[in-house]
Formats: C-alpha cells, sequence, structure tokens
C-alpha cells in the first residue's frame, strides 16, 4: 500500500502484527533473563511494538517505565493480589514497583533497574500479569 502523500510505502499495523496474540503468546513463552546491565534500553517504536501485546499497560513520558493500575475489592482483596504477584516477579527473577493506596487501589511499575529503562523483561512480566488477572477475573 502506497501513502499518495509520501509515495512512500505505508504498512498497516496489521500487517507488521498478524496476530498479536501469537506474538503475546510468545512473551507468555518466555522467563525473564537475569539482567545485571550490559543490555540496551528498549527504544520508542520497540516499546510501542511491544505495548499492543500487552493491553492495559501504559508507558511513561520517559519511557523507561510501563505502568498498569485496577481496584480491588477491598484492602484484603488488594493485599492478597500484591502477594500474588510478589509470587510471580520472585518465579521471573524480575521485581514490579508495588504501589497501594486509598486501601484499595493498586499500581504495578515496571522498570529494568539494571539499565534504568525498559527491557523485553519487563513486557515478558507484564503479559504474565495481564494472564494472570484475566485468570482471577479481575479486569
Ligand atoms: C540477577 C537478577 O536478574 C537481577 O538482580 C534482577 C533482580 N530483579 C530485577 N528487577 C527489576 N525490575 N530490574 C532489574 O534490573 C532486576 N534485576
Amino acid at each position: 500500500m502506497t501513502d499518495q502523500s509520501t509515495s512512500e510505502i505505508v504498512t498497516p499495523v496489521c500487517e507488521l502484527f498478524p496476530d498479536q496474540s501469537v506474538l503475546t503468546e510468545s512473551l507468555l513463552a518466555k522467563k525473564c533473563l537475569p539482567c545485571e546491565g550490559g543490555i540496551p534500553r528498549l527504544e520508542p517504536a520497540e516499546i510501542a511494538a511491544h505495548l499492543l501485546l500487552v493491553p492495559g499497560w501504559q508507558v511513561s513520558s520517559d519511557s523507561k517505565m510501563i505502568s498498569r493500575s485496577w481496584r480491588a475489592r477491598n484492602f484484603v482483596s488488594a493485599m492478597e493480589q500484591l502477594n500474588a504477584l510478589a509470587e510471580l516477579a520472585e518465579a521471573e527473577q524480575h521485581h514490579p514497583d508495588l504501589h497501594l493506596t486509598s486501601y484499595r487501589h493498586i499500581r504495578v511499575d515496571l522498570w529494568t533497574h539494571a539499565i534504568d529503562g525498559l527491557s523485553e523483561n519487563d513486557f515478558i512480566l507484564a503479559a504474565k500479569i495481564n494472564q494472570w488477572l484475566q485468570k482471577q477475573s479481575i479486569t
């Protein structure tokens, strides 16, 4: 498909990502890799592509973090969810910042400390958190 105005070849996103669920499954099949630095941060274009695979997550204005928020039923339920997320993170050896405010509002922030930015680890864990949220019928 050619864009008349610029005569550049414009590839529709749907062609770039034939089936997002397939690509999300590929994230779910991965394990977070140990990260002590030394790898490049994801670039904005890569972040934008990965965000398509983790609905519900937003990127920070400095492109260094992704976040997702939701409201739990009550305080005890919120704490149970945070503890379940902690187990998920520990299993991946990749750890989010967890926030609980106004007794039941949860926000999960994901970033890779070792590179002070985003890596694929963040999107692997985000995909696994989304899968967990779906299984719990939380969002
Ligand atoms: C060796 C192990 O992979 C690293 O210490 C992990 C631990 N958990 C981590 N979590 C996050 N969010 N970022 C890191 O850089 C990180 N490093």
